[in-house]
């Protein structure tokens, strides 16, 4: 043996030479910046565009019924801002907003967002679209950055910067006229593409655009500085957004809108950071919908909010139904891994994890009743006691999740997750030596056959080793598989008088033939032991265990018996009404594995 450096990696071959760093082409730096020594302590104002930014970057754009569900949905988690359209875009934007004011679908407290281009042909339509709506806002974006002044408006900054102005004065004029008393209206500007600005020019941009709007204490305006593509890494993004909070006049009447992009993967972290340094409200989409890569991910933020103690504001206590509404609208599907919501984010199979998991739990048990026991109701001792749990990061159960995937088993198991299901499914608590034996049973079914043990499998090749006898495999779920093994127990009687051994009659067959066996002993299991060995089977017991499986008169009990039987060490289940007879099964349970 010797030892050595692992090889180099080797160059890719790739064109890496054709991008250039983000350094090289805005200026974010910021020496003195605060957000890293921050914390957050209360929900953002949520912003949903699932019905704009969401809607605008599907295959299929969504329907007006599949538009309704998201829209009712949003309202039902808790939205109080709703972008729910491009009204201008088309006939079907416009329709939709105006079916919500038709139908009255929407609450006084919640506020309507329409997003249009600062062109007056759309303006005055987008306008049209909010007659009659409660509260109303307006967003009005166009692009800031050096390249789209170039490539896609070839305009010079100040022409740029009065395409923002006079956008807002059309905005304004329009409203004055269309819109009446009833709606609480209110004004959103983005300068598109924020993120690849330079910072001075924004903040002019965003300045004019309040010398046009004039916020005052009845008149916030939403400043919203979108990373349009994410191309920079997190700090970068809350430099930029410490930046603009610090040098914007008119601060206390501004609300600072973050709307993160995820092309690099990191929007959830850049917008958190964004709020760490000043950013006040995050725009967003339910599990990460939006344009290419998708908008940031609220329930994501959110329920990272809920798992550090702090209210989310949002209620998500049903996942799935969160889920399922918006697979069906928008006809994507959630990813398995994805944070929260995932399916299979709750699960371990490895064996290391499970093992923690099952001793977590445990624990936790124990905990909670402590303070049920000082006089605390089920609930309160449930909350009682801070989550704090082996690789889950927050309680399944809080986002309407069970227990039951928490564990489950294939090859990268360990006798933890085996056990956990057993003890789960069916209150079998195996000691740990026969935890080991048996988890060697599974891990060479899975090497067999490869795949998932699910918990039912797992039961079949549990009773099928242990407890293969007619009474207990026409049991649900245990149909079909074959009684074996030379003995089963009939029947055993046991008379014993104070200060004398116990006298124990078994009956039971013996490849088939019935056979009637008396012994004397220093107690049952003893008795049961030498009587055994009259048909020729040396046994030597070990170990010994026995439970409880349910409560009440009809409890059944388990036992578990660790054998010597001809030189073999080896485990043996019993399970019946009374415990005697359910150790005296365990024997016969071990003899026959070891016969077998
Ligand atoms: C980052 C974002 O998510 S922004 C939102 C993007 N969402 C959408 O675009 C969905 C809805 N859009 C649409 O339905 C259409 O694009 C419409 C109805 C808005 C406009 O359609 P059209 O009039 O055909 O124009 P088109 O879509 O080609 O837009 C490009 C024109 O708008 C101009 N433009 C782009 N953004 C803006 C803006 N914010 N303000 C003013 N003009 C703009 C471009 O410079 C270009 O002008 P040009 O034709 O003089 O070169
Ligand atoms: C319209 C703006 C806010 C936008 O969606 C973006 O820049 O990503
Ligand atoms: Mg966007």
């Amino acid at each position: 043996m010797r030892t050595a450096l692992p090889a180099p990696q080797q160059p890719s071959g790739m064109p890496f030479a054709k991008y250039r760093p983000f350094q090289d082409t805005v200026i974010t730096d910021l020496p003195d910046r605060t957000w890293p020594t921050k914390r957050l302590t209360t929900a953002p104002r949520w912003l949903s565009t699932d019905l704009r930014d969401g809607n605008q970057s599907l295959i299929e754009p969504m329907g007006p019924e599949a538009k309704r569900a998201i829209f009712d949905l949003l309202v039902r988690i808790g939205f109080k801002e709703i972008e729910v359209g491009f009204p201008a875009a088309s006939q079907t934007d416009f329709d939709f907003v105006r079916s919500l004011v038709d139908d009255g679908a929407i609450p006084e407290d919640v506020t309507i967002s329409v997003l249009t281009q600062s062109r007056e042909d759309l303006i005055d339509r987008t306008l049209d679209a909010c007659v009659g709506i409660p509260r109303a806002t307006v967003h009005l974006y166009n692009a800031l950055s050096p390249l789209f002044r170039e490539v896609v408006f070839r305009m010079g900054k100040d022409d740029i910067r009065e395409l923002a102005v006079d956008g807002t004065r059309m905005v304004m004029a329009r409203a004055e006229k269309v819109l009446t008393e009833d709606t609480i209206f209110g004004y959103e500007y983005s300068p598109e593409i924020f993120v690849d600005t330079e910072r001075d020019y924004t903040l002019e941009v965003c300045e004019a655009v309040m010398g046009a709007w004039e916020p005052n204490e009845d008149r916030e305006i939403i400043l919203n500085l979108p990373a349009t593509v994410e191309r920079a890494t997190p700090n970068v993004y809350a430099d930029q957004i410490e930046w603009v909070s610090r040098h914007l006049s008119h601060r206390e009447h501004v609300c600072l809108s973050l709307h993160n992009h995820n092309d690099r993967g990191s929007g959830v972290a850049a917008a958190e950071l964004g709020l760490l340094a000043g950013g006040q409200r995050v725009e967003g989409c339910l599990f990460g919908h939006g344009e290419r890569t998708g908008n940031v991910d609220l329930v994501t933020l959110a329920l990272n909010l809920f798992s550090q103690g702090i209210d989310p504001m949002l209620d998500l206590s049903d996942i799935d139904e969160v889920r399922r509404v918006v697979e069906r609208s928008t006809q994507m599907d959630v990813p398995p891994r994805t944070p929260y919501s995932g399916d299979l984010v709750y699960t371990s199979f490895s064996g290391s994890h499970q093992d923690a998991i099952k001793k977590g739990f445990a624990a936790r048990a124990k905990a909670v009743e402590a303070r049920r026991a000082e006089g605390l109701e089920d609930d309160a001792a449930e909350t009682a006691v801070p989550w704090s749990m082996p690789y889950l990061p927050i309680d399944p159960h809080d986002v309407g999740r069970s227990y039951e995937a928490v564990v489950r088993v294939n090859s990268q198991s360990g006798k933890g997750g085996v056990a956990y299901l057993l003890k789960n499914r069916h209150n079998l608590d195996l000691p740990r030596r026969l935890q080991i034996e048996f988890s060697r049973i599974i891990q060479r079914h899975a090497d067999t056959y490869g795949g998932e043990i699910d918990a039912t499998l797992l039961w079949r090749i549990f009773a099928d080793e242990y407890l293969p006898i007619d009474a207990v495999i026409h049991r649900d779920g245990l149909e079909g598989l074959a009684a074996w093994g030379r003995f089963e127990l009939k029947g055993a009687t046991l008379t014993s008088t104070q200060d004398e051994d116990a006298i124990l009659t078994v009956t039971l067959t013996d490849e088939g033939d019935e056979r009637l066996l008396t012994a004397s002993g220093n107690g049952p299991v003893g008795a049961f032991t030498t009587a055994l060995e009259q048909t020729g089977v040396s046994i030597r017991i070990l170990d010994y265990a026995e439970h409880a499986l349910s409560e009440g008169r009809d409890a059944t009990a388990a036992s578990y018996v660790e054998c010597e039987v001809g030189g073999q060490v080896l485990w043996g289940v019993g399970l019946d009404p009374s415990i005697t007879t359910a150790s005296f099964k365990a024997i016969i349970s071990a003899v026959n594995r070891a016969l077998r």
